[in-house]
């Protein structure tokens, strides 16, 4: 029997792209899942899904990615406001609310990144500062803006594990350096997250599941950025590709 490759499930964006189509249409950063196959994993889209398709998916799946995207968790999900300034993409809010606490509970390894750490604390109850930068004693934490990639995700700030962490299993001692890319961030943590890295300012940027079953963890940073040739990223990609790899074996048997 051949060996099969775990799937990963990666929820896309969705964006009205000025092509012949007038429609929508579903997108990914192919940084992500080529982050994904380099992990030999495989990664998977379910074009149209909603939180109704939950149930009948993560079944089929060995992992969860929520990626990074520049559009915002809708702030009606956390008992707020949606800014005039909002990117928004309410049908990938609708999915990964429910994907979340689903994935949790099904023991299916959930990995957020950046909008995913987001996604996990709201989906767990949690709210977020809308403006991270216009909060008193925070840092901006945004990108700047207008130049090349190189530059953008470059290592912007420290951030400091909670003692005995994975976290710092990963990054091989109690602090890294970080990219940093977003205006949301953390504001009340969601139920059951424990806050196991933090920014010089407070700001909580790295996430575990209490009590989780499988890997379940979520950071505000780009981990997929040149991993290759950033060990403490490649780590905390290699232990979630590890969980999911377990998982595909319970679930199909032999497994890359
Ligand atoms: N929009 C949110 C989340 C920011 C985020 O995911 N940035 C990644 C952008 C690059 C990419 O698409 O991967 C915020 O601003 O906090």
């Amino acid at each position: 029997m051949s060996a099969h490759k775990p799937l990963v499930w990666l929820p896309a964006c969705h964006r009205n792209l000025d092509l012949c189509d007038p429609g929508g249409y579903t997108v990914l950063a192919d940084r992500y899942a080529a982050a994904v196959c380099g992990l030999g994993l495989q990664p998977v889209l379910f074009p149209m899904a909603g939180a109704a398709d939950v149930a009948d998916l993560l079944p089929l799946v060995d992992g969860v990615l929520l990626t990074g995207s520049p559009s915002n968790v809708e702030a009606s999900h956390f008992g707020a406001s949606a800014l005039a300034s909002d990117l928004l993409d309410p049908r990938r809010d609708r999915l990964t609310m429910a994907l979340v606490p689903a994935a949790v509970a099904a023991g299916t390894p959930l990995f957020g990144v950046c909008r995913g750490l987001q996604e996990m604390n709201v989906a767990l109850g949690g709210s977020l500062y809308q403006q991270v930068h216009v909060e008193t004693g925070l840092l901006d934490h945004r990108e700047p803006e207008g130049e090349p990639e190189e530059v953008q995700f470059a290592v912007r700030h420290e951030v400091i594990f909670k003692s005995g962490s994975a976290f710092m299993e990963w990054a091989g001692g109690e602090r890294a350096m970080v990219n940093s890319l977003h205006g949301q961030g953390i504001k009340r943590l969601g139920q059951g997250l424990m806050a196991e890295a933090m920014a010089p300012d407070g700001l909580v940027e790295g996430v575990h599941v209490e009590g989780a079953r499988a890997f379940a963890y979520g950071v505000q940073w780009h981990p997929e950025w040149r991993h290759e040739q950033t060990p403490f990223y490649q780590r905390t990609l290699q232990a979630f590709a590890q969980a999911c790899a377990e998982h595909c074996r319970r679930r199909m048997g032999p497994c890359a």
